[in-house]
């Protein structure tokens, strides 16, 4: 499936769209060069999912938990700063991977052998015109 942004005017839209076609998964690993427009589009899912907190990427920590609509958490990984793989062990990624709840990855390629089996993969292009194109 293949979801067009052309401009941020319209990328509620494309997450309503994403949110209609995502599945039944929860895991969700978003892949795209620095600038890509990950954190951007994981915003706008979020915020149609009903979430009120600031969502940012993760700087200090490696996850941030919002909380949905219907109560439900959903947590957003940011993996760009990692020095070792024992930091991911060490938050106790399983957890949160497991949990049965949304789980939204940027920079996922980092951990790439502790992704779930199940796991969607969400690749963000960005095209020559500057829009963006959300594969998955
Ligand atoms: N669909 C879009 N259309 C136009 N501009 C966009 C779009 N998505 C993101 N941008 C812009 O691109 C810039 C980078 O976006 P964002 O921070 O979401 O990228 P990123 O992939 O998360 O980058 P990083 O890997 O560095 O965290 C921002 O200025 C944002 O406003």
């Amino acid at each position: 499936m293949k979801i067009k942004i052309d401009s941020l005017d319209n990328i509620h839209a494309a997450a309503k769209e994403f949110l209609q076609n995502m599945g039944d998964g929860k895991v969700f690993a978003f892949y795209g060069k620095m600038g890509a427009g990950k954190t951007t589009f994981v915003k706008a899912i979020c915020e149609e999912l009903g979430v009120e907190d600031v969502i940012t990427s993760p700087t200090f920590a490696l996850v941030n938990e919002y909380t949905a609509g219907n109560g439900d958490s959903i947590y957003h990984f940011d993996f760009y700063r990692i020095k070792k793989i024992e930091e991911v062990y060490d938050m106790g990624y399983e957890d949160y991977f497991y949990s049965g709840n949304l789980c939204f990855l940027e920079w996922p390629e980092l951990i790439e052998d502790l992704l779930p089996e199940d796991c969607t993969k969400v690749t963000i292009t960005v095209e020559e015109d500057g829009s963006r194109s959300v594969e998955f």
